[in-house]
């Protein structure tokens, strides 16, 4: 399994130079995009990683997951989904243009950012301090790490440079969407995409999912089997925007990216994996990423279809 692993990534490190990393936001286009890693988390508890698996990197869009299953404990699957859709989307992860188009203006999905903000707004708290809390410990306890914290200067510089999130989020305040104030929700989104992460905690996360919502490592149930199978569906139709459906073709996999170049992906009942590689294709997903989760499908014989 461990030559499985190397082979993935010495075979596939050449796509990194066919991505490029997100300068939109610009601390992220620090980022070296040479690297890949990964690391997977058998529900068994043994472990295994290769490559650059050491780098840190800022979790994103795969915060989005976590920012849906506390929306899913505290509100429920009936209020989440009336003021979110569950529909994949055919635009990129930063796209408006359906907002004003579809008739009660929701957001497509979940994993949009006009649906994660809608649901960042929805988990329980107060205030934004509130929900960050609740949404950074859910992060924490599912990777089994207590040192999970903000990277500074990428959450600097996201808020500085966040305008489209900035008029998605008050479009969504318009439309009724957002039930408090719009700035304290949006600070609370930049927060979460910039919770510092290493490949190992992303893949103890997606265990828990793959172990239907109970920790592996101490056998503590942090979400329903219902949420968990919400979760995996919506990560399979909407996880990788438009480009789900051909991940889903190549890969076969559960899974959610972020712009720091991270995929996650689950192994239902059987493992979390997580690949780290910051250089992007056009869609906004890790390049070489993707191309070490094929590999991976295919020698493991893991696609759910
Ligand atoms: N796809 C992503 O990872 C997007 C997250 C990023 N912070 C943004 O809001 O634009």
């Amino acid at each position: 399994m461990q030559k499985i692993l190397q082979e993935a990534i010495d075979n596939n490190r050449h796509w990194t130079a066919h991505g490029a990393v997100a300068s939109y936001i610009p601390e992220l286009a620090k980022e070296n995009p040479d690297a890949l890693g990964v690391c997977i988390y058998n529900i068994d508890n043994t472990t295994l990683c290769a490559g650059d698996s050491h780098t840190k990197f800022t979790i994103q869009s795969v915060s989005k997951v976590v920012t849906l299953i506390c929306a899913l404990i505290d509100k429920g699957k009936e209020t989440v989904f009336s003021s979110v859709g569950m529909e994949p989307s055919a635009d990129p992860f930063n796209s408006m243009v359906k907002l004003e188009t579809r008739e009660s203006h929701k957001p497509l999905n979940p994993f949009i950012n006009a649906g994660a903000i809608v649901c960042t707004s929805m988990v329980q708290g107060d205030n934004g301090i509130e929900k960050f809390n609740r949404i950074h410990n859910m992060i924490k306890i599912m990777a089994d790490n207590p040192a999970i914290d903000i990277n500074q200067s990428v959450y600097r510089s996201e808020k500085l440079t966040g305008n489209t999130n900035r008029a998605i989020a008050y479009y969504l305040k318009g439309a009724g969407l957002i039930e408090k104030d719009v700035e304290d929700v949006l600070d609370t989104y930049f927060k979460l995409c910039s919770i510092e992460v290493t490949a190992l905690d992303v893949a103890k996360m997606a265990s828990v999912v793959a172990n239907n919502g109970i920790t592996p490592w101490s056998n503590e149930r942090l979400m329903s089997i219902e949420i968990c199978r919400i979760v995996k569906a919506i990560m399979t139709t909407c996880g990788l925007y438009d480009s789900s459906g051909q991940f889903s073709v190549e890969v076969g996999l559960p899974s959610k990216s972020g712009v720091g170049g991270c995929i996650m992906a689950v192994a239902p009942q059987n493992m979390g994996i997580a690949v780290i590689g910051p250089a992007l294709d056009s869609h906004g997903n890790s390049m070489a990423g993707k191309k070490v989760l094929e590999y991976l499908s295919n020698e493991l014989n893991l696609s759910i279809f």
